[in-house]
């Protein structure tokens, strides 16, 4: 028997293209009433012999900048589109090129979901092809591309729409193909990756070490003030109350105070 294949797999695209929905329905779950993503989920399922994990990647424009920490450990992307949100295929084309633009990610294979294709007015597989400039957009990165049109919320499990099913079998059977290859590359990426943000870390913490002996040298430096000054106090005080006591001397008894300086 063959060993298990462990695949990584990244889900991006923009916020409400429909991506939780779609790894939902690949888990079997009703992929009705799912609210956004903030941050990440991971989803880990058997595709035959393949283990698979899919990083189902928050969309937001304010979590877009988390993708690029999956990038290394992804052997392929799944890029769901929103087909019937015309509007923002302009924003989807940008999201798209600056992950295939990624040096972490170009020559990887790229599964295009058009979801959402059960909306009146959805743009057809050709029209989305068209609005992302796709084939220009995967041979400038030599990604291996195929687009699936469907829609995330048809059903589940064994009722899931067949074109996403086809399209994550496509997508596994391009990393089969060229597992040896891909593995190397991503062991490597991964390894650089973690060696990158263990120099970061330690970055961090001398910044924090730095930052924490300034603020105890001007601690002591304050009390040392704050002492001083006190004492000078305490002395200003003290010369105060010898002056008046002197002053008081020389007020009530003149005679004997003239005495005492004299003698
Ligand atoms: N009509 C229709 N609605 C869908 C489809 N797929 C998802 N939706 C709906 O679109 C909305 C957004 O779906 P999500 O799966 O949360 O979208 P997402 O891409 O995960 O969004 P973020 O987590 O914000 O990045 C939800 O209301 C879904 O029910 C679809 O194929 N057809
Ligand atoms: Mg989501």
């Amino acid at each position: 028997m063959s060993r298990p294949v462990k695949v990584t797999l990244i889900m991006v695209g923009l916020d409400n293209a429909g991506k939780t929905a779609t790894v939902r329905g690949i888990q079997g779950e009703s992929p009705e009433d799912v609210a956004p993503t903030v941050g990440f989920s991971k989803i880990d399922l058997k595709q035959g012999r393949f283990e698979v994990t899919i990083f189902d990647l928050g969309g937001g424009k304010r979590i877009r900048n988390i993708w690029r920490n999956y990038y290394a450990e992804s052997y392929g992307v799944i890029f769901v589109v929103d087909s019937s949100d015309i509007e923002r295929m302009e924003e989807t084309k940008q999201a798209m090129t600056e992950v295939l633009n990624s040096p972490k990610i170009s020559g990887k294979p790229v599964l295009v979901l058009a979801n959402k294709q059960d909306r009146e007015g959805a743009l057809s597989e050709a029209d989305v092809i068209e609005s992302l400039s796709l084939e220009k957009l995967v041979n400038e990165h030599k990604c291996l591309c195929q687009i699936e049109p469907c829609s995330a919320v048809m059903g589940c499990g064994k009722k899931i729409d067949k074109s996403i099913k086809k399209g994550l079998y496509w997508l596994l059977h391009i990393i089969a193909k060229d597992f040896d290859a891909l593995n190397e590359r991503i062991q490597r990426d991964t390894t650089e990756q973690k060696a990158y943000e263990e120099q970061k870390k330690r970055e961090r913490a001398e910044r924090v070490r730095r930052i924490r002996e300034e603020r105890y040298s001007l601690c002591n430096f304050s009390y040392l003030t704050f002492l001083l000054s006190s004492l000078s106090k305490m002395l200003d005080s003290f010369l105060y109350i010898k002056l008046m006591g002197t002053l008081l001397r020389l007020a009530y008894k003149p005679r004997a105070f003239i005495l005492g300086v004299m003698t």
